[in-house]
């Protein structure tokens, strides 16, 4: 479960606009230390609108004289008893690959109709690029994301899965602009918890989530049973993404979407078929040299990797903990540097293994196969 701490409720605050773009908040929370105070915020350019909010570039200042920033502002429209998952993973889980909710306000801006629509505004750290774009830059320019970046990214956004599914909840909508990153260091931070879902055991799930190309065969086929590993689907599919350039299935809707993954993985097995250790070896076999086939530039080991996670049944998908475990991310643990993109002067890596005592928690016996061994 999330820590109680919590911040002091917000009344929704008139925005009181003083120029373009330029408005007076009565009442903000830092989240550093919880207090409230006034502050003058300055919107800038938008980087969403996405599905359900819009994001801008802004800056916050205490006498609008020096501004503080940027930030990214997302603003949700939500009525104002509304629960919200969302402001409860910003609010609550510091962790470094989860982008960081710095403030927080409550707003109210009337309609044409005199009614009031009720907005919760998430005052981020803004991070200016996102796997999508990085991803673009290497394919645009004829080349392509070298293995060692995969799967440092891969690597952090299993890190910051593993603390989202320690405590039941599902992203729900993993995909490469939902991954915010900053190349020059090799950092990845995965953003938009606004489809993000807390697992219960009898509670009612909604199945109609997640975008199409990154959704998980359990969720085209509407099983309501669906787990935390519906993410890890998703992350498979971003990992292909990374190899290829483009969007690994690329669906109409959900049956072609299933039969794009079906290229791949062949037709969704049924219940009965035969559990036989030959048939299963002949069926490894069989999928290993697709695997080779569609991703010709992966190592042996890299393409078994991507065979633990790109799979249907959600019990042999492996776990957040068990893929940090695998040899695909031993580079990582016995180098030091990576080379960012358009330089020719190594970077240190970005601190991978100082691990959270929640997170120790939850690696368990994988911990000592995941931490670089000692000299
Ligand atoms: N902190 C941030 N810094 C910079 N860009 C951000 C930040 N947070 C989000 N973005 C960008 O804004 C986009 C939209 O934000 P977000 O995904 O949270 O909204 P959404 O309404 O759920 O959108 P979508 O339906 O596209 O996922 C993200 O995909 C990301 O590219």
């Amino acid at each position: 479960m999330l820590k109680a701490k919590q911040v002091p409720g917000t009344t929704p605050n008139r925005m009181t606009k003083l120029e373009d773009e330029h408005y007076f908040i009565d009442d903000i929370v830092s989240i550093k230390n919880c207090q409230k105070s006034k502050m003058f915020v300055k919107e800038g350019k938008r980087i969403g609108p996405g599905s359900f909010g819009t994001v801008t570039q802004s800056y916050l200042s205490n006498n609008s004289i020096e501004w503080l920033g940027p930030y990214a502002i997302k603003r949700v429209v939500i009525s104002p008893k509304a629960q919200s998952l969302e402001l409860e993973i910003l609010q609550n889980i510091k962790h470094p690959n989860l982008v960081t909710l710095e403030f927080f306000f409550e707003s109210r801006c009337a309609t044409k109709d005199g009614e009031y629509l009720y907005q919760k505004n998430f005052v981020m750290e803004y991070i200016p690029q996102t796997l999508s774009s990085e991803i673009r830059e290497y394919f645009d320019n004829g080349s392509k994301v070298p293995t060692k970046h995969i799967k440092l990214y891969t690597f952090q956004i299993l890190r910051g899965l593993l603390t989202l599914h320690s405590m039941n909840i599902c992203h729900g909508d993993l995909k490469p602009t939902n991954i915010l990153i900053i190349p020059s260091r090799g950092i990845a931070k995965i953003c938009d918890f606004g489809s993000a879902q807390r697992l219960k055991d009898n509670g009612e799930l909604k199945t109609y989530f997640c975008s199409r190309f990154y959704r998980a065969p359990e969720l085209l086929l509407n099983l309501k049973d669906y787990s935390t590993q519906i993410d890890i689907w998703s992350l498979g599919c971003i990992i292909g993404e990374m190899i290829k350039g483009q969007p690994l299935f690329k669906g109409d809707n959900a049956n072609s979407q299933l039969e794009e993954i079906a290229k791949l993985l062949g037709r969704l097995p049924k219940s009965s078929v035969d559990k036989s250790q030959q048939l299963q070896n002949t069926l490894h076999d069989q999928k290993f040299k697709k695997f080779m086939h569609w991703f010709p530039y992966m190592e042996f080991f890299d393409v078994e990797f991507l065979l633990k996670v790109l799979v249907y049944d959600t019990s042999e998908r492996w776990d957040a903990k068990r893929l940090m475990a695998h040899e695909f991310f031993d580079a990582l643990r016995h180098e030091t540097y990576f080379l960012p993109r358009g330089s020719n002067m190594p970077v240190h890596l970005p601190e991978l293994f100082n691990f959270s005592a929640l997170e120790k928690r939850g690696l368990g016996q994988y911990y000592s196969s995941i931490v670089p061994p000692l000299d």
